[in-house]
């Protein structure tokens, strides 16, 4: 018997509110203006600080509106027009249209406001290059449609894919690699099947990764093998089964930092800004300054960006990370490095490690934790009683969160830096130097 399915209820839509003009005070680290209307809160997109707009609510709240920018009636001398034709619809920047020192001030006092419990009087250092052309890894959508296909981008206020001509944050080897793809898929039979496309710049040059949603005929691959030989870029494949593409050792990707080998499964982390990410490991050398007697943990290694050119200076190092095959990736790139003072283990941070740090006389620890911080693993890092901490973030809202804790048993922030990994965009790096008090006194 056929089930009869209840009727889909529509979301309930919100009737649009009347167009008002606000004063913007402030902006949201997300690039949003911050307003009020009659003491109300209102989150307006695109609006800027010092700015009088004319908005209309989408999203009536308890406690807050949310409200599309409808006119500018005087602007801020810091907004500028967007380089990128994009930027209006899609979800990939959100800071084009303010000036590029006005976007770096709006990062440092938010970094500023999230540390002010246990960093208001350090000096913010910062690191910053090249405002667009930085990123040297990006995922594209593919949506095929009956009237062609969307590659692009998830919109700025919907999950839609945009269509994108070109984006100006990759590098410039990976503009070109994609204006090929998007002329090459066009009409293609291999469009139907992609649900997702990996551009990755490195050492090596420039690679495109297939994430299948259907298998494909055999004649189909060797004819995208044949349009990668001509566009010099390696070509790999994720089958509909697969969790990672299944690549050969001899396929895997490099990049190189601080005279070292870094080899990695073209999924694995990296990190995006590469630049950046030659900075910022320099800068974390300097400032943890390790040396011959130093026994250092890097937690959250990753491939070892930070193990092995630790390992260049210390005594000993030990790179903890969740992702097996990556632990792996480290080892290996250990011995492609000839450095013998490095280990890697296998562990989830989010537990007790039972591996005897303890009792390794550990000096230093470096941790580089995921967005959601490392909260449950400051205790055992406490417990070791390192002399310096070096705590890298992607998110200010942890790092001030596990800062404050660390401070609490008896550590201080000496130093703390700024990282803008992501220009246009809201996100927020930093690196913050912990010193355990008792030795900052000398005792
Ligand atoms: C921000 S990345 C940093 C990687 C590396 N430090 C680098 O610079 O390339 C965070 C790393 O933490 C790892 N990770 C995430 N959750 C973890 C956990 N619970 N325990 C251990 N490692 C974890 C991820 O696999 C990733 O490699
Ligand atoms: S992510 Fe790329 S395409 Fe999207 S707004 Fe930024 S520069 Fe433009």
């Amino acid at each position: 018997m056929r089930r009869r399915t209840a009727p889909r209820r529509s979301p309930k839509v919100q009737p649009l509110g009347p167009v008002q003009t606000y004063q913007v005070d402030s902006l949201t680290h997300e690039a949003k203006g911050v307003a009020r209307f009659s003491g109300k809160v209102t989150f307006i997109d695109g609006a800027l600080p010092g700015e009088t707009v004319e908005a209309q609510v989408v999203k009536a709240g308890r406690r807050f509106d949310e409200a599309n920018l409808t006119r500018i009636l005087q602007s801020s001398p810091h907004r500028i027009s967007p380089a990128c034709v994009h930027f209006a619809k899609c979800g990939g920047c959100s800071f084009q249209h303010l000036a590029a020192e006005q976007q770096l001030e709006t990062k440092k006092q938010w970094l500023k406001g999230q540390l002010r419990n246990v960093a208001d009087n350090a000096e913010l250092e910062l690191l910053s290059d090249a405002p667009f052309a930085y990123r040297r890894r990006a995922r594209i959508s593919i949506q095929s449609q009956k009237e062609g296909f969307q590659m692009g981008f998830r919109g700025k206020s919907s999950k839609n894919i945009i269509q994108i001509d070109q984006c100006l944050v990759l590098t410039q080897p990976l503009q070109l690699v994609y204006a090929a793809l998007k002329k090459a898929l066009g009409n293609n039979a291999l469009t139907s099947k992609v649900g997702h496309i990996e551009l990755l710049e490195d050492t090596q040059g420039t690679s495109v990764l297939f994430r299948l949603t259907a298998p494909i005929a055999e004649s189909l691959q060797a004819e995208w093998q044949a349009w990668a030989k001509d566009h010099d870029v390696v070509l790999y494949w994720q089958q509909p089964t697969e969790s990672k593409a299944s690549v050969a050792p001899t396929s895997l990707r490099r990049y190189e930092l601080d005279g070292l080998t870094f080899q990695y499964h073209p999924q694995d982390f990296i990190q995006v800004n590469q630049t950046l990410n030659q900075q910022m490991v320099a800068q974390a050398m300097d400032w943890l300054a390790p040396n011959d007697e130093d026994v250092i943990l890097d937690l959250f290694c990753g491939v070892g960006n930070f193990s092995l050119p630790l390992a260049k200076r210390a005594k000993q190092v030990l790179g903890i990370e969740v992702q097996e095959s990556m632990v792996e990736a480290g080892r290996k790139n250990a011995q492609l490095n000839q450095l013998d003072k490095v280990a890697f283990l296998a562990a989830d941070l989010t537990q007790p490690v039972s591996a005897g740090l303890s009792k390794m006389g550990v000096t230093k620890v470096l941790l580089d934790p995921p967005r959601t911080g490392a909260l449950e693993f400051l205790d055992s890092i406490i417990k070791i009683k390192p002399e310096q901490i070096l705590y890298v973030s992607c998110n200010a809202s942890t790092l001030a969160r596990d800062a404050e804790y660390l401070v609490a048993k008896g550590y201080q922030v000496s130093r703390v830096s700024l990282m803008d990994m992501f220009p246009q965009t809201s996100h927020v790096e930093a690196m913050m130097l912990l010193q355990k008090r008792s030795k900052l006194k000398g005792k």
